[in-house]
């Protein structure tokens, strides 16, 4: 089959009987016992990830579309470490097999009781399950078009049932969904050994540029930045934890965010991917836990954290927790993790034994809420991380039933802090709800603009040149981490089963996958052992992963901030990273201008027929600075205010002018 028809097939809601065929020996055939199963496609199988443009249009919960899944499954792990990219038979421990109606993805966040497989008709087919060497795969695919799921743009969901009360979403909200196996997934544990923990790589040659890149702080009597860890007067053990994590100095978000968040203030803060917003917000948390002499949380039915932390996907948040266990290794706090595709009884457990901060996905803490393990009244901190994609549309209304939940001190009460490297404006009068009205804007370089460490190529490709072209660049990459972004499940699965064939060791992840073949994915890539992994946008925020040198858009997402997400997985740390990117002029036109700007900004080549391109389409008001409606460039107060700071990560600020009340810009 051809990639026209395959291709086709995406693009064209109506040809909804197409069944992509695989060349089915070339999978089934090996020693190994592989299965490989096909079923047919649905028409709305197109559809799986709605783009945020779709979001805001659609303005509603209601929204969840069908997404059918065909797979295979190489259920061999042996066989997967032992090929290479190029040579020998090819591995893909990608797809797992079935295909379903129903499902909507929003059961990934639903309690262990109502966490079933299955949609609202009631038409959970039995999923498809393959042996390999004892695995036994159950295919989630397929997300109904009932209940209303939401599906977000990185495909962690909040159900439409959700909406209505802080409780009934553990309570009631799922009840009538009992059919389908229980989501028994229990994840292992970490290792526990200080080597593991403190495992770390290395900053890159142009970490020490860091300090060039320009700082913008807005917002009344922001407190100096400091220039090194020994001005935060951090206590003892944490600075042993940030000399065993290898740190030695700090990056411009931590210089600024550090002080400030130990003053006591609400920030929001804009700093590129990579740039260190994870030990930004985490090590003046711990120091001010410390400092006021936080007591050891013990065993209790009802646990009341400290801290929550919460993060879009359930990867991202669990490698957060990896960094709070890391710096508050050999203190008295506790940092638990929870998060959907996993059991409840697990996350309650994790949750009993003490918890002083505690990491969750916004379904599972919403449940957990709900089964009344968690209060909230000793909360001091709440941080978003990631925080435009937490108050979009996808999670947003989850954000606010939980600071409204009965006990969540008010805004006033608890300190609030928001993290990410792209702001929009809208999202920022949203996140106003959220923050004291004083709160602090800390821009590092800038907003939304993409990392300078990152290489950008776009090139001119056609959909139906795409594969073709994805082949012929990863095998001149060699060995090295990539990651293949693709805009729907379907995609990924067929991407990479497409790459096996080619014998390159790739392995996916996207939301239609078990929370274990998640994992186990992530894994692989991390080690090495499949140096490709073909992803949708469940993996373009927050991950960080050593030695990804390369990200391919084989297809550009809808939106320039999940753009800058994406690319922002490699050139890391003031390590250096490529990202090569398809533009299809027949579905990416829209995008023109805003990467003609993304690229400028970070001072790459602009082909000229993309500035062609983006002039062909020209938006009026998306000029210089003023990045139209597409991403905000700055703090959008300034819109009232009129000044703020400026300098450079190596200096201090200076006095920052008055607040606005909510109401100016609510
Ligand atoms: N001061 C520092 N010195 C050395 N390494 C650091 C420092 N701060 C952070 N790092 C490391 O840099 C890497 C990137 O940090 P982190 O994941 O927090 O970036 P981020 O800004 O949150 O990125 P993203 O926007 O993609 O979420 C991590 O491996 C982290 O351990």
């Amino acid at each position: 089959m051809g990639d026209e028809d395959w291709e086709a097939e995406i693009i064209k809601p109506h040809m909804s009987s197409y069944v992509p065929v695989f060349e089915k020996d070339r999978y089934s055939s090996g020693a190994n016992g592989d299965t490989f199963n096909r079923t047919p496609a649905s028409s709305s199988e197109m559809d799986d990830g709605p783009s945020r443009r779709d979001h805001f249009m659609r303005s509603g919960f209601a929204s969840g579309r069908s997404m059918g899944n065909r797979g295979y499954q190489d259920g061999n792990d042996s066989e997967a470490s032992g090929s290479s990219r190029r040579g020998g038979r090819s591995s893909f421990r990608g797809c797992h097999g079935g295909f379903g109606l129903g499902s909507p993805n929003s059961e990934y966040e639903q309690d262990e009781g109502t966490q079933r497989t299955g949609g609202l008709f009631g038409s959970r087919r039995p999923a498809l399950s393959g042996t390999g060497n004892g695995d036994t795969y159950q295919s989630r695919s397929g997300s109904g078009s009932g209940r209303g799921g939401y599906k977000g743009l990185n495909e962690e969901v909040v159900t439409g049932s959700r909406k209505n009360s802080w409780k009934s979403d553990a309570e009631g909200g799922e009840s009538g969904d009992t059919q389908g196996p229980k989501v028994t997934y229990i994840p292992p544990p970490p290792p526990e050994d200080e080597d593991s923990i403190f495992a770390h790589y290395q900053t890159g040659i142009n970490f020490d540029k860091y300090d060039t890149i320009l700082v913008e702080v807005s917002g009344h009597d922001a407190p100096p930045a400091i220039l090194t860890f020994e001005e935060a007067n951090l206590c003892q053990t944490l600075n042993n934890n940030i000399a065993k994590a290898g740190y030695t100095k700090l990056t411009p978000v931590q210089k600024y965010s550090i002080p400030i968040i130990l003053a006591g203030r609400d920030l929001m803060a804009c700093a590129q991917t990579g740039s260190g917003k994870t030990a930004a917000f985490l090590l003046p948390i711990l120091a001010h836990l410390m400092r006021v002499g936080i007591t050891a949380s013990r065993f209790k039915e009802l646990q009341e954290p400290e801290c929550i932390i919460v993060a879009p996907t359930r990867e991202l948040i669990n490698q957060i927790y990896l960094e709070a266990r890391k710096f508050s290794f050999g203190t008295c706090v506790r940092a638990v993790v929870i998060y959907g595709g996993t059991q409840l009884g697990h996350s309650i457990r994790q949750i009993v034994q003490g918890c002083n901060i505690l990491c969750a996905t916004p379904g599972r803490l919403m449940d957990i809420i709900g089964k009344e393990k968690i209060g909230l009244k000793q909360v001091k901190y709440l941080v978003l991380d990631e925080a435009d994609r937490m108050l979009d549309m996808g999670f947003g209304p989850e954000m606010k039933k939980l600071i409204s939940c009965p006990g969540m001190p008010s805004k006033e009460q608890r300190q609030t802090l928001m993290f990410s490297a792209t702001f929009p404006e809208e999202i920022q009068r949203l996140a106003g709800e959220f923050l004291k009205s004083n709160y602090l804007f800390v821009a590092v370089g800038q907003v939304g603009g993409a990392c300078r460490d990152v290489q950008q190529t776009i090139l001119q490709v056609g959909q139906y040149s795409k594969r073709e072209k994805l082949v012929e660049i990863l095998q001149n990459i060699g060995d090295e981490r990539t990651m293949v972004f693709v805009e729907t499940k379907k995609k990924a699965d067929f991407i990479a089963t497409f790459l096996c064939q080619e014998k390159i060791s790739t392995t996916s992840i996207h939301g239609d996958r078990e929370q274990r073949e998640r994992e186990q994915a992530l894994g692989d890539f991390r080690c090495g052992k499949c140096p490709v992994l073909v992803a949708t946008s469940v993996a373009a925020r927050g991950l960080d992963i050593e030695n990804v040198q390369h990200v391919i858009n084989f297809d550009l997402p809808s939106t320039i901030d999940e753009y800058v997400h994406r690319i922002g997985r490699t050139g890391r740390c003031g390590n250096t990273g490529r990202a090569i990117s398809f533009f299809d002029p027949e579905s990416d036109s829209h995008l023109a201008q805003p990467l003609v700007k993304v690229l400028s900004d970070a001072q790459q080549d602009v082909p000229a027929w993309l500035e062609e391109i983006a002039f062909s389409t020209y938006v009026p008001g998306f000029s210089g600075n003023a990045r139209g409606n597409v991403f905000a460039s700055v703090d959008t107060r300034k819109n009232y205010q009129g000044k703020s700071t400026l300098n450079t990560a190596g200096f201090s600020s200076s006095q920052a002018p008055s607040p606005v009340d909510d109401e100016s810009w609510d």
